[in-house]
């Protein structure tokens, strides 16, 4: 694997089918990770979170996906970063990735998900997809990052991790939020 050097992935030009989001809720030492029950990613551990829905924003969507998957609602959610996911078997995602502090309500496991507090120091890796480890721990410490990956199933060929306030220069954001 490289960063630079064969990515069949034309970036400039590339567009995802579908739009995402991710949320990372930190509280005393812990983040409130999901075992996914169902959807892209089932078995596996993550963020809430989830696909755009047509005429959402992207907070708006990760508010609702905490809502249903979790019965919480965060407050004031910061947006942290962007990924762009090339994906050789399912459909590309372009996902935004939130975190908050606060929410509203207890967080109960669903059909969708299992709420898992997770202490900062034992986040399980071995569990999410790929590309998690190469963002996450530098997002939780407070960095704002763009990622592209480009996968072979579920394993990484390809990836650019850029982090800090120039990196969001390069987020594509979200139509609604580009109209705006
Ligand atoms: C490839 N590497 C990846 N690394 C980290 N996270 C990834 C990911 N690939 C997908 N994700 C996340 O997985 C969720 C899928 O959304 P998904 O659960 O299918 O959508 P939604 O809840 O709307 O489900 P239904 O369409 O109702 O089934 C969504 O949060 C998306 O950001």
């Amino acid at each position: 694997m490289s960063a630079q050097q064969g990515c069949s992935i034309d970036w400039k030009n590339w567009q995802a089918e579908i739009p995402a989001t991710l949320m990372f809720i930190v509280r005393d030492g812990q983040v409130l990770l999901i075992e996914k029950l169902t959807g892209i990613g089932q078995g596996k551990v993550n963020g809430p979170g989830g696909k755009i829905d047509p005429g959402e924003s992207a907070e708006q969507a990760v508010i609702r996906e905490c809502q249903e998957e979790l019965h919480i609602t965060p407050s004031n959610p910061v947006k942290m970063g962007e990924l762009h996911f090339a994906m050789s078997d399912i459909p590309d995602i372009h996902c935004h990735v939130y975190m908050a502090e606060e929410f509203e309500g207890e967080p109960t496991p669903t059909r969708e998900a299992n709420p898992l507090w997770t202490k900062l120091s034992e986040i399980p890796f071995e569990k999410m997809w790929a590309d998690d480890r190469f963002w996450l721990p530098q997002m939780l410490d407070g960095q704002k990052f763009n990622g592209r990956f480009e996968f072979d199933l579920e394993e990484i060929i390809w990836q650019d991790v850029q982090f800090g306030e120039d990196a969001c220069a390069l987020w594509l954001g979200c139509p609604l939020e580009l109209a705006k």
